[in-house]
């Protein structure tokens, strides 16, 4: 992550109206994405997620029209300003339902058809096929046709064909939605190995609070559209405020929070979570917060 370089992406004092709606759905939105990051987003439904993640990917205010004020940069250049196409070649969306997004009979045309609409030139379209599939841990399912593919395969195949363009910013909204633990996981760490080699700035709207806090460099919760939190797993997680946000915490910070609310360290990850219990019963720490373990 390049913390001094100027943000990949930028919001500033951005709000949002959708038509006909008689409120902002994004109010006074101020949020830095630096190169390279992984930045979670959380929160309630109804919260803005979705329509955060469309003002990044350009659907807002291109396609839903709507009311904004503020502005949302793209490597210094107002998404305004910029057109869909050369949103498209940016950034690259994933969004919760693969279904909506695979369009061909086989793995294979998914991606060309893709590479096709943005005009990619033939000679390279083989390197960058080869190498989204590998990115997204999917090359021996190239031939196979699209229908037989289960949820999670699909999932990689939205990514892959996200990883064809060559995007700076993946934008993905709940992508594990319809997953299981294994495939969550694994979706979290195909995302995490594309963002390591090839420094693609992530943004990830998830409910699944414990894989954030492993995974992401940042958080941010937003609440009836608007930022309530943001920082470091850590710094989210461990503060009061985030009680009343109505965010289902990872499961050893909960635990944490309840044994000992005077902490000032919460654990995020298991290990830290072991530490932590490790601690807390050899201090005697059932004296200090009266809550019962049985
Ligand atoms: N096309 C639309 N027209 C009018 N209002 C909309 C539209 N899409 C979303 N909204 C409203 O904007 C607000 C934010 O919606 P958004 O979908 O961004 O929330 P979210 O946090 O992604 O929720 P969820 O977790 O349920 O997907 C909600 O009140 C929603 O009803």
């Amino acid at each position: 992550m390049t913390k001094g370089a100027a943000p990949v992406v930028c919001f500033q004092q951005f709000s949002y109206r959708y038509p006909n709606s008689d409120f902002y759905a994004l109010k006074n939105i101020n949020l830095q994405l630096h190169k390279g990051s992984i930045v979670g987003l959380i929160g309630p439904t109804g919260a803005g997620k979705t329509t955060l993640i469309k003002s990044v990917n350009g659907i807002i205010p291109h396609t839903e029209g709507g009311t904004c004020s503020g502005q949302v940069l793209l490597n210094g250049c107002p998404t305004v300003n910029l057109s869909t196409a050369s949103i498209g070649r940016l950034v690259g969306t994933v969004m919760d339902d693969p279904e909506s997004q695979i369009i061909c009979l086989d793995v294979e045309q998914e991606l060309v058809f893709g590479m096709e609409n943005y005009g990619v030139p033939p000679e390279q379209m083989e390197q960058r096929l080869t190498a989204a599939l590998a990115g997204a841990g999917i090359s021996h399912l190239r031939y196979r046709s699209t229908g037989s593919l289960s949820g999670g395969q699909k999932q990689r195949l939205a990514i892959a064909a996200a990883l064809a363009l060559l995007p700076e910013i993946l934008v993905l909204d709940e992508p594990t939605s319809e997953l299981d633990p294994l495939g969550t996981e694994e979706i979290f760490a195909v995302l995490k190995e594309i963002n390591r080699q090839q420094g693609i700035t992530v943004l990830v709207a998830e409910q699944k609070t414990e894989l954030l806090a492993r995974y992401c460099d940042q958080l941010v919760i937003l609440s009836d559209g608007e930022i309530a939190l943001a920082g470091t797993p850590r710094e989210v997680f461990g503060n009061p405020k985030v009680y009343q946000l109505g965010v289902t915490l990872p499961q050893v910070t909960e635990l944490a929070w309840q044994l000992n609310r005077d902490s000032c360290l919460f654990p995020v990850t298991l290990e830290e979570g072991v530490d932590f219990c490790r601690t807390w019963l050899s201090g005697g720490g059932g004296k200090k917060c009266k809550v019962s373990l049985t």
